[in-house]
């Protein structure tokens, strides 16, 4: 598996390449880079003047793929998998589709209900058979999408582990959900609300961990039962105890990232990286505003996102 790119649109100036390369080494000590410039509108992946004996992948690509085929081997270098990490754009959401390629079971983790139309058509034109829509948690920003991908594909379980809201399914910490040869491992990470749970794809070495741990952040603890002593203590024990080559996918980014792993967070986090004491300090003093939507997400999300926005507001 390719686990970091460092990838140029422009001209590769050797030097600073080098020194890029070095930091992702620093930081990735496994890491496999890959080069990627362009010369007109075609983009070649090439070998480059490394300054260390890593592999480098060699491929060429034309048109304009070469920034997704950069972003494809990430996370695409398993070919017995489907994975796409899918983009809410208005609530900074990453809902995230996995499936085993050859029997086409499949499960989705955090849908928004604005893009369930796109979720669902990307379902059926890859022929999918979607076993479960998972949610990590109670959202407060956004409404989840699995009520209403449950109307439209049937035979879809919706799944969280909150008791208080409405599932098919409700999980808790040690279950396991199966999707033809592979399995997800639910982990119980409270503290940015007391039912998060992470899943966990040991199979594939990868994580994802809703709102308990962002990249390079961690979810707020000020409201939905949050606390900040429960979520250093979940991420610490529950996360951070993964592998350190384990590749996290957080339900939310605000700043352009798309993924981490343990052992950045471990190394890099500027929250987590502190003693417990510190860490509940700075939460406290966070003051965020609070989340947009609010106010609708909460009473919808207790019932699967399937809840009349409009006779309530009456
Ligand atoms: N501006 C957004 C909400 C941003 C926010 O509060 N994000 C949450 C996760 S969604 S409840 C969070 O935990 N953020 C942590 C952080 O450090 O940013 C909106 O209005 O929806």
């Amino acid at each position: 598996m390719v686990r970091a790119v460092v990838l140029s649109t422009a001209r590769l100036v050797p030097r600073l390449v080098g020194k890029s390369v070095q930091n992702s080494k620093q930081i990735l000590p496994a890491a496999t880079c890959l080069l990627c410039h362009e010369t007109r509108r075609d983009y070649h992946v090439q070998r480059g003047n490394l300054p260390f004996g890593g592999a480098v992948q060699l491929k060429t690509s034309s048109s304009s793929s070469g920034l997704m085929y950069a972003r494809y081997l990430t996370t695409m270098a398993h070919k017995d998998i489907v994975f796409r990490q899918l983009f809410d754009g208005t609530s900074f959401t990453f809902t995230y589709l996995l499936a085993d390629a050859k029997t086409k079971d499949a499960i989705i983790i955090d849908p928004v209900i604005e893009q369930v139309e796109r979720d669902v058509r990307l379902v059926q034109d890859m022929g999918l058979n979607l076993l479960y829509a998972l949610n990590t948690h109670v959202h407060a920003d956004h409404i989840t999408g699995s009520g209403e991908i449950k109307k439209r594909i049937p035979g879809c379980r919706s799944v969280i582990a909150e008791p208080q809201a409405s599932a098919d399914i409700h999980i808790k910490h040690g279950d396991r959900l199966k999707f033809g040869q592979f399995e997800i491992e639910c982990r119980s990470t409270p503290g940015h609300t007391n039912g998060c749970m992470t899943y966990v794809w040991h199979q594939k070495g990868m994580a994802f961990t809703g709102d308990a741990l962002l990249i390079r952040g961690c979810g707020r603890t000020d409201f939905q039962q949050g606390s900040s002593e429960a979520l250093y203590d979940s991420v610490h024990g529950q996360i951070f105890s993964l592998p350190e080559d384990t590749a996290l996918f957080p339900a939310h980014d605000y700043k352009g990232m798309t993924m981490t792993t343990v052992g950045e967070e471990k190394m890099l986090n500027p929250r987590l990286t502190k003693p417990k004491m510190d860490f509940v300090k700075i939460m406290k003093d966070l003051n965020l505003p609070y989340p947009k939507q609010i106010d609708k997400a909460l009473p919808a999300n207790m019932v699967c996102g399937v809840y009349d926005i409009k006779a309530a507001a009456i």
